[in-house]
């Protein structure tokens, strides 16, 4: 198996931007190091720069569209990310749906720019469409359990397995995330056995009291 990667999404959260971006960040470079897991971030794109900037963890866009750079009023391109210092980009998350053809432009424009994609699905289906387009990885999360402190890992177990196996037999190269409701080491430990090769979270950091003690424990079971 590949080295595990965890990816805090900071969403639009309040406590996930500006200085509160700056503070997960410092968390996840000093748990990183700490554990030897690699702890990405994603902030807005207002925080793209300065966090890839002032610390040492891959930055990933949320969203960028598949379109090159040009007369395209309020798109985010693939090249404006990876300038201001973006590793790697969301492509599709549940709260930025896109089309299927939309997906792969944007995958397109993405790998084109060097950037490491992660292409967000909903449950096994899209996950083998997701993983017929050749993304690094491919990240399931059932929309009913994000951001509802219920653990994928542990409400529904039987979508991870089946989404790693959709990935698999469509594409064996492909490497596969979860995410929704993840909070604890115990969640990252029971999605990691299921064949995973990391999580994608956002609330049980971005809303933590103490975010690096949150990504302590996500990583003490490792
Ligand atoms: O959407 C998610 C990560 O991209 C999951 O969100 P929560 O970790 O808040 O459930």
């Amino acid at each position: 198996m590949a080295e595990p990667l965890i990816i805090v999404n900071l969403k639009a959260y309040a406590e996930g931007m500006g200085e509160g971006a700056g503070i997960i960040a410092a968390a996840a470079e000093e748990i990183g190091e700490e554990s030897g897991v690699t702890i990405g971030v994603a902030p807005a794109y207002t925080d793209l720069h300065p966090i890839a900037m002032h610390y040492a963890v891959p930055v990933y866009a949320q969203h960028i569209d598949g379109v090159a750079p040009g007369a395209y009023t309020g798109h985010v391109t693939a090249e404006q990310v990876r300038a201001a210092g973006a590793f790697g980009t969301l492509i599709n998350h549940s709260e930025r749906r896109l089309t299927l053809a939309a997906i792969e432009a944007s995958c397109a424009a993405a790998r084109k720019s060097d950037l490491q994609t992660v292409i967000c699905t909903n449950n096994a289906a899209t996950t083998a469409a997701a993983a017929a387009l050749s993304p690094d990885y491919v990240a399931i999360e059932p929309p009913e359990l994000i951001g509802s402190g219920v653990s994928v890992s542990k409400a529904d177990p039987g979508i991870i397995e089946r989404s790693v196996m959709a990935a698999k037999n469509v594409n064996p190269g492909v490497r596969v995330l979860t995410g929704a409701g993840i909070s604890t080491g115990e969640c990252v430990r029971i999605a990691l056995e299921l064949g995973t090769d990391g999580v994608l979270l956002a609330s049980g950091v971005v809303k933590a009291k103490d975010p690096a003690a949150v990504l302590r424990d996500l990583v003490s079971l490792i």
